[in-house]
């Protein structure tokens, strides 16, 4: 019998980095313009643009088996699924994002104190409001539509909380971060039935399994060179690793191979030494997947 496995992916922020992602895990996704149902490689997955602000709510009543959104939403719409991982990529970038108490460079705010009986817009409303209740201070949370800077810029607030990457949109629109409320990556979520079944349970760990070590092997890279015997110890020590290095027997020779996995910004100090230190026929290659 064949399976099908209803799988979930952003629309809107998330999407690219998403598509990009699931690539280098092995999976095509293809996405047509104005259509909601990208093709992809897999007989057994069937997939889904689904707004991350939903993404929760359709996972937790069933109508897809799994999906990724950011963590913020989950939390958001207080959704009862299970959360399988927690992937680190954002937008642009491979690290979170900020939800952020944001006033204009001028406003006397300093402290979230500061707030009691003001207005904050934002699009996280029930989280803003949780977050100020907890604390004690009484605000009024407005829901935003986006565009939420503008809002604070006009004066149609005191402060917003609004998601932030890179910082550039609070530069360009001269604000100012008071406090950051919380950090969000994408997740990968899925519905608690789907989780119990043997066989989507499966496919789900291995998307969990190769989109994660897809994201483990950017920026990392393999390294191999011969070694002279009595050299061995002394490369060892300097030579990082994720756990050992390998070091295999030449054939008929008194030199070894080592191979060991580095990040890549650290190979350009590395190799003088090497060398330095006797290396030989030292090569450098990139690696697709950690696991
Ligand atoms: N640079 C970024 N800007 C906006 N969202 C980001 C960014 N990086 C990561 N995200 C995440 O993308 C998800 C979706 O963000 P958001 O709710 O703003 O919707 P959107 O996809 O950007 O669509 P919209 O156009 O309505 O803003 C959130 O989980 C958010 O944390
Ligand atoms: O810190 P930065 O890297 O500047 O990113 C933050 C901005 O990105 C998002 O906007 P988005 O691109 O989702 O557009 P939107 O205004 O339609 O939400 C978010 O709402 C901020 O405005
Ligand atoms: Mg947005």
């Amino acid at each position: 019998m064949s399976r099908l496995l209803k799988l979930g992916i952003p629309k809107g922020s998330l999407e690219q980095a998403t598509v990009d992602l699931f690539r280098k895990a092995g999976w095509d996704i293809r996405i047509a313009s104005r259509n909601y149902f990208p093709a992809i490689d897999d007989d057994e997955i069937s997939c889904s643009l689904i707004r991350s602000q939903e993404m929760s709510k359709y996972v937790e009543r069933g109508t897809i088996d799994v999906g990724i959104a950011g963590r913020d939403w989950v939390v958001e719409n207080d959704s009862d699924v299970e959360i399988i991982s927690d992937l680190v990529y954002s937008k642009v970038s491979r690290r979170p994002a900020r939800w952020v108490l944001v006033v204009t460079n001028d406003s006397p705010v300093r402290k979230l104190e500061d707030l009691g009986g003001k207005t904050i817009s934002t699009e996280l409303v029930g989280f803003t409001r949780r977050y100020f209740a907890d604390r004690g201070i009484d605000v009024n949370v407005e829901f935003s539509w986006g565009a939420t800077e503008a809002k604070v810029v006009e004066g149609l607030c005191d402060a917003i909380v609004e998601v932030t990457e890179t910082g550039s949109t609070i530069r360009a629109n001269n604000l100012r971060i008071v406090e950051t409320l919380m950090e969000s990556t994408p997740v990968i979520l899925a519905n608690r039935q789907s989780w119990q079944d043997p066989w989507k349970r499966c496919k789900i760990e291995q998307l969990h399994t190769l989109l994660e070590a897809a994201l483990r092997a950017e920026k990392m890279v393999g390294l191999k060179m011969n070694v002279p015997h009595d050299r061995v110890e002394d490369i060892i020590r300097i030579l990082p690793s994720l756990n050992r290095p390998t070091v295999a027997n030449l054939y008929r020779s008194e030199w070894v191979s080592v191979e060991t996995v580095l990040h890549e910004k650290e190979v350009r100090c590395i190799i003088p030494e090497l060398v330095r230190l006797g290396a030989q026929g030292v090569i450098e290659y990139p690696l697709t997947k950690i696991i």
